[in-house]
């Protein structure tokens, strides 16, 4: 569904994307997994269209990214977006303006869930609220693509597993296509169908990752330590 079709992309000198080939599926979850500097967020801003590749082409639904296409696709961003003056409703408010699929109920029911309180000050929340109010606007919209850059990264256990929970709560199988980049492998495992391991902006392996454990025998954790060395990079 989302293609990338020998996607390069260059900053200056640095190829982040090298040649880049790859489909991913409608309906599933996809981890795009790799080391720092690997390649993910750009492939990820490729799909958001807030790049443009050098060479090649992104493709969703055999279509360019469009601004009706783009409609489609719900996006966690790596960095924090909010403004610090903000509340969590500010925020909410200012993303329900832009998005006609914003759905209320989900939110409202996402909120308790995520133990979040609307009126909680952006600037007074700890690092790990702000991580799930992130989860929160992205997954309050009925997009059909929900991209999401790091959601794991810099917060404790507890919250990450929560996130996941959330990921997985209300995902709708085979309508709804979940994109993640992530470092923490040992704790999306068991959510993603499809993994991407990428290295130094090429797929060094790809695969469903139930085909991928039985083809190695091994678990995606070992995989990694297999395809990147001791994983010390991770
Ligand atoms: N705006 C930019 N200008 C110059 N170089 C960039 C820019 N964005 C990314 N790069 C370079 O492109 C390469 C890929 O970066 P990218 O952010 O896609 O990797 P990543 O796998 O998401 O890394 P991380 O896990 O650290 O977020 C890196 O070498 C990075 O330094």
């Amino acid at each position: 569904m989302i293609q990338f079709n020998n996607v390069t992309k260059k900053y200056g000198k640095t190829r982040a994307l090298d040649d880049i080939s790859l489909d991913i599926g409608k309906g599933k979850i996809t981890g795009l997994l790799g080391p720092n500097g690997s390649g993910k967020t750009t492939m990820i801003k490729l799909i958001t269209d807030l790049n443009k590749p050098s060479s090649g082409e992104v493709l969703i639904d055999q279509e360019p990214i469009t601004q009706e296409v783009k409609k489609r696709i719900a996006y966690l961003p790596e960095i924090d977006h909010f403004y610090p003056w903000m509340k969590i409703k500010d925020a909410k408010n200012f993303v329900k303006t832009f998005y006609e699929d914003w759905d209320e109920i989900l939110y409202e029911e996402l909120l308790g869930f995520l133990e979040l309180d609307e009126n909680m000050g952006i600037k007074k929340i700890s690092k790990g609220q702000r991580a799930k109010a992130k989860l929160l606007l992205a997954f309050s919209r009925r997009a059909d693509i929900i991209l999401l850059d790091e959601p794991l990264s810099g917060i404790d256990i507890f919250t990450r597993e929560k996130i996941i929970e959330t990921m997985i709560k209300d995902y709708r199988e085979g309508e709804q296509s979940i994109v993640i980049t992530t470092h923490e492998i040992k704790e999306i495992e068991h959510v993603i169908d499809d993994a991407v391991f990428l290295k130094q902006g090429k797929i060094v392996l790809q695969g469903e990752v139930e085909a991928l454990r039985a083809e190695k025998n091994l678990s995606l954790v070992e995989l990694m330590k297999e395809v990147y060395g001791d994983g010390k990079e991770f």
